[in-house]
């Protein structure tokens, strides 16, 4: 078999593959030198958008591991570099952290989107290092968005400890070449309970989590403050609204495609989309981008830690990076109420997501750095996140797409 066509049939089997959708059509852009691995820049061009892949490997004579075992080269073999303490440790040193403590990593499991790191440093978890798997022309917006807030002290995101870029070929562009984030480094919080598996337990027990929720919205607030002053604002103009209408609109498109039941509803959301349209919006700034339960984190004693300033996996990267609406954010919080009250289906749930939805929000506008919600947009906010999720969903999770679905009656009722 070709390697290419070994790395190919690797990555489509893996949780971070972006390409669910299609058949993929996969070439090796580039070939670079990594601490004791080669990386591999694997481009599928089958897609609306084409995707660039970083897969780290380490090519050994032979292995005892024949699972481990993703690719054959001269006569050896390549496996995933990310458990390989000779790849992993020198990137951490390649992003400036100081290496000299560390005295082992680890790659975390679990459901996402790229690959986490976890170094111990004298015997103790540290440090957590992210490994973009998919790669786009720019710093990525999880590196611009942490650097800040953790520069400005704010108390809502672990400390940012360094990051690392590359360049690739690109001739779609006068430089002929392209840059943008491989991975950064930060503050592995211990003891953290991931919010959506808190969530889930209290709904499933019917719970109360209208404390947990209120200060979840004070951390969001605070987040939004912190952003607002420290990186670019604008005002919404015509342009700007015009674009975020044709985002809504495309991703309709999109859902309706994909999604009869969302095909059948087009109209309704539509109607929607244009009164708030007309509404008057608050100003524009950089914002999480992606805010669901699964993107905060429990600490030990109280209180909420946000990460993954990436924004939606399945947005292109241009927009994400660019300021956005900080409603948007609440309103991926109100639809995690909703996730997570619907699949724990515990007893009243939907009280129990509609108790958390109303702390999260009046906590959220009385607190520092709140921006105002116009309750027509916040709706049309929420009914977009909805129709992305139903995306979402029906090409990863199809037993789950009644969730979104349901979410997009309710905000039409
Ligand atoms: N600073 C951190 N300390 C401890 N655990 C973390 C930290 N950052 C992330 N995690 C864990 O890693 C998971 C995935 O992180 P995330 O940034 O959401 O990655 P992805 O983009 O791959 O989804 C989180 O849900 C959390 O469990
Ligand atoms: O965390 P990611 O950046 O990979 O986000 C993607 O996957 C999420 C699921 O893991 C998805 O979130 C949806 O399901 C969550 C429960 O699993 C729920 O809490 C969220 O509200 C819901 O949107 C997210 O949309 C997707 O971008």
């Amino acid at each position: 078999m070709r390697l290419t066509d070994e790395l190919g049939a690797w990555v489509a089997r893996q949780r971070w593959y972006a390409g669910k959708s299609h058949e993929p059509r996969f070439r090796i852009l580039d070939a670079q030198p990594a601490p004791e691995a080669t990386r591999y820049l694997l481009m599928d061009d089958a897609g609306s958008l084409p995707t660039l892949y970083n897969v780290p490997l380490v090519h050994l004579p032979a292995t005892d591991h024949p699972d481990a075992v993703i690719a054959h080269d001269d006569g050896g073999v390549l496996v995933d570099a990310v458990r390989h303490p000779g790849f992993t440790v020198g990137l951490l040193a390649e992003m400036g952290v100081d290496v000299s403590r560390v005295t082992g990593s680890r790659v975390l499991t679990g459901e996402q989107s790229n690959t986490s790191i976890v170094y111990d440093v004298d015997g103790e978890p540290t440090i957590i290092l992210k490994l973009f798997r998919t790669l786009h022309h720019g710093e990525n917006p999880d590196v611009t968005v942490q650097r800040v807030l953790s520069d400005a002290g704010s108390p809502y995101v672990p400390r940012f400890y360094g990051s690392l870029d590359a360049s690739w070929p690109d001739v779609g562009r006068a430089s002929g070449s392209a840059s943008g984030t491989l991975g950064f480094a930060q503050e592995f919080l211990r003891g953290v309970r991931d919010g959506w598996a808190v969530a889930l337990d209290a709904a499933r027990e019917g719970r109360d989590f209208t404390d947990a929720a209120s200060d979840l919205g004070r951390a969001v607030a605070g987040v939004h403050g912190a952003l607002g002053a420290a990186l670019e604002t604008k005002d919404a103009g015509a342009d700007e609204v015009a674009a975020t209408g044709n985002a809504w609109q495309r991703r309709l498109s999109i859902a309706a495609s994909e999604v009869p039941a969302v095909a059948e509803r087009v109209d309704a959301i539509r109607a929607v989309y244009e009164t708030a349209l007309a509404r008057p919006w608050p100003l524009l700034q950089r914002i999480h981008g992606d805010l669901h339960l699964g993107q905060v984190l429990a600490v030990p004693h109280g209180g909420w830690r946000i990460v993954d300033f990436e924004g939606e996996p399945l947005r292109p990267m241009a927009e994400r990076a660019i300021p956005d609406l900080p409603p948007r954010d609440v309103a991926g919080m109100l639809r995690s109420f909703d996730y997570a009250g619907a699949v724990g289906a515990g007893p009243d749930a939907s009280e129990w997501a509609a108790a958390c939805r109303d702390a999260f929000v009046a906590a959220y506008v009385e607190a520092p750095g709140a921006v105002a919600l116009d309750p027509v947009l916040l709706r049309a906010l929420v009914l977009d996140k909805a129709v992305y999720e139903s995306i979402y969903e029906a090409r990863n999770r199809p037993d789950w797409l009644p969730v979104p679905l349901a979410g997009i009656d309710a905000a039409l009722a």
